[in-house]
């Protein structure tokens, strides 16, 4: 079938976007490839590590790598097996099988098991054939799909032909390799109706398309058959025993994308703090009566827009650089028990990061003026092309809800006596935490000392999510009885969101107390110990409401908190270029005029043509 011209504006930049593969695929053999670490499971952290330093020069560069080694790569190594691997994983690795992966359609999206597209075994040909029975069914922003795919991993619900009167059964979701185009020829095949989706607010480097099914067959072994397979007589076999427990378990194992999403989006913040800070040091507006300009860093009101943001930025770090190598140690181990663990604070920290990320985009165009309104500067190239990390790989309202089902699902198992379903750290530890809070403690830290103390600020983060744990339990609780679950959970859905916020922030916390704590050199440790103190406490700040509401701090301590979050804003201020230094990001990097180490003002003329 023929295919549609791509949208014109959008050529350009997927042709550069392409090109750039091309030469990275070709230049960047001393370090092992992204795939061979993904897959040999030898150092994940390195496949993310590269993810993340190209997304910081093109973030359609990053998703569009991306797209070929986590999502159409790692479904076939992941949910495929042996056969699968002898066969495409080369040729994924060296670009000669550029491919997508398949799997939301027009009319659905985040609700997954929706899905319409299904694969039908014909016992006779040994084949499936893959069908789009409705418009809502057409497979919908497709990545790599409009232009450079040859094959795609298609998710379509699986039909065997039955006896009875219904003529199939419908096993669930699977996977199935489609070659999309004619590997000479690139036209694509028949049955195979491809558009593009048309010039997107960002990201237009990736060629979003969409795609029709009109009885394409493909042979049985093309099922990706690690959790479900079909024999050559029509039977279908699998080691889990329920449509549910298969489609967990093939979710599960594409966990790899969300990680290298937090990671890339701490990526973009870095970069946007750079620039944002580089400026304001260098920016000078006003000052006082017959003296020179002040750097309008040392505007207090700059220096609350920006230094909680680059604390967070640190945190988001630790907490990342934790993501990833808890999800090594599971793809090294194999241990099941960390499956839970890597599955609900990856879905959490993506969730939490990328939408902190997306906000402080603004905040920097607008803390760098009409200078930060060039789009020479980038901010506005960020913001637009980062702004879908918030939806895709799982839409940020949804993750955080898998977060807080997973921690009342712990809450549950815990008072009912029975032992917790994840034994591995972090849920666990979580959980005890959460139950042994104290009542508040407004009278066992006195004095405005202990503000600093990491015992301190943790305790008070997971007081409030141990309350907001208890009390959604009860509400749910409460509200399931007329409403039924789905009822109560849509009843208490704002609550359950900000529990899980709050455990996210829990975990963060603990994380960066811990590397503060590990930190070998003195000068930094001292540095990142201010960094820390302004996270948490800015945290506390924001939510002192809470606080204030269940009397875990006294009126006088709200101001004492208050007036030590812009202290240690200040305090901030003066290392604040070592800090975004230590991120490493050359000028040709970070790019923005704006931000040049040196000359900056001049390299901004030159490229306006002074
Ligand atoms: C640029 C781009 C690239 C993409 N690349 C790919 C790709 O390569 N392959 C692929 O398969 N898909 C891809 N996607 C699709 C992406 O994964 C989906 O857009 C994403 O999963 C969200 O689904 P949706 O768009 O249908 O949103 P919806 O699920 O319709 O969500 C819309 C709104 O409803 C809210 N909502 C939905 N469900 C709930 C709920 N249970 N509770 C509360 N609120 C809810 C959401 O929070 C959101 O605000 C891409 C999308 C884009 C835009």
């Amino acid at each position: 079938m023929e295919q549609k011209k791509q949208n014109p504006k959008a050529e350009d930049e997927t042709q550069i976007v392409s090109r750039r593969i091309q030469r990275i695929s070709l230049h960047i053999t001393p370090i092992p490839r992204p795939l061979h670490d993904h897959d040999s499971n030898l150092e994940p952290a390195k496949y993310f590590a590269i993810v993340e330093a190209i997304g910081a020069v093109d973030i359609s560069l990053g998703i569009k790598l991306g797209v070929q080694y986590s999502l159409w790569g790692g479904s076939v190594i992941n949910l495929g097996t042996k056969k699968h691997k002898d066969k495409y994983f080369e040729k994924i690795d060296s670009l000669e099988y550029p491919g997508c992966f398949a799997m939301t359609e027009l009319h659905h999206g985040s609700n997954v098991q929706g899905i319409q597209t299904v694969a039908t075994f014909d016992p006779i040909t040994d084949e499936f054939t893959i069908n789009t029975p409705n418009d809502g069914a057409i497979k919908w922003w497709i990545g790599n799909a409009a232009v450079h795919g040859k094959f795609a991993s298609v998710f379509a619900k699986l039909m065997l032909p039955t006896h009875d009167a219904k003529g199939v059964s419908d096993m669930g979701v699977h996977a199935f390799i489609v070659p999309l185009r004619d590997l000479k020829t690139h036209q694509a095949l028949p049955g195979i109706e491809i558009h593009d989706c048309g010039h997107k607010v960002g990201l237009n480097g990736v060629d979003n398309g969409a795609l029709r099914f009109t009885s394409v067959r493909i042979p049985r072994d093309n099922l990706l058959n690690r959790f479900g397979d079909v024999s050559r007589d029509g039977k279908y076999t699998s080691s889990l025993p329920t449509i549910n427990k298969r489609f967990a378990a093939t979710l599960g194992e594409l966990v790899g994308g969300r990680v290298g999403l937090a990671s890339s989006s701490v990526g973009v913040l870095k970069i946007a703090n750079t620039i944002a800070i580089r400026y304001s040091l260098l920016r000078q507006q006003f000052g006082p009566p017959k003296q020179p300009e002040i750097s309008i860093l040392d505007y207090q009101s700059q220096q609350h827009k920006l230094m909680p943001m680059l604390a967070s930025t640190y945190a988001f770090h630790f907490a990342t650089v934790y993501l990833v190598d808890i999800y090594s140690q599971m793809k090294i181990t194999h241990n099941e028990q960390l499956v839970g663990d890597v599955h609900a604070l990856s879905a959490g920290i993506k969730a939490y990061v990328t939408s902190y990320t997306a906000k402080s985009l603004s905040v920097c165009r607008e803390a760098c003026g009409g200078h930060g309104y060039a789009a020479v500067n980038r901010f506005g190239t960020l913001r637009n092309d980062h702004d879908i990390f918030q939806t895709f790989e799982g839409d940020n309202t949804v993750l955080l809800q898998q977060v807080a089902a997973d921690l009342l699902k712990q809450y549950k198992e815990k008072f009912q006596g029975g032992t917790l379903a994840v034994t591995w750290n972090y849920l666990r530890e979580s959980m005890n935490t959460y139950l042994s809070q104290p009542n508040p403690v407004t009278s066992r830290w006195e004095g405005a000392e202990h503000l600093q103390d990491p015992k301190f600020q943790l305790d008070a983060f997971r007081y409030r999510t141990s309350r907001l744990l208890q009390s959604a339990a009860v509400r749910l609780r409460k509200h399931s009885k007329i409403l039924g679950g789905f009822g109560a959970w849509n009843r208490c859905l704002n609550h359950l969101l900000t529990l899980a916020e709050s455990h996210i922030e829990s975990v963060i916390l603990a994380k960066f107390i811990e590397a503060v704590e590990k930190c070998p050199d003195p000068n930094s440790q001292a540095a990142l110990k201010l960094v820390c103190d302004l996270y948490a406490l800015n945290r506390i700040w924001n939510d002192i409401g809470t606080y204030r509401n269940v009397d875990y701090v006294a009126p006088n301590k709200a101001k004492a908190i208050h007036k030590l979050t812009d202290y240690l804003s200040f305090q901030v201020r003066n290392i604040a270029k070592e800090l975004v230094d230590a991120f490493d990001l050359p000028d040709h990097v970070t790019r923005a005029p704006i931000a040049m180490q040196s000359e900056a003002y001049a390299q901004y003329k030159q490229y306006v043509g002074f």
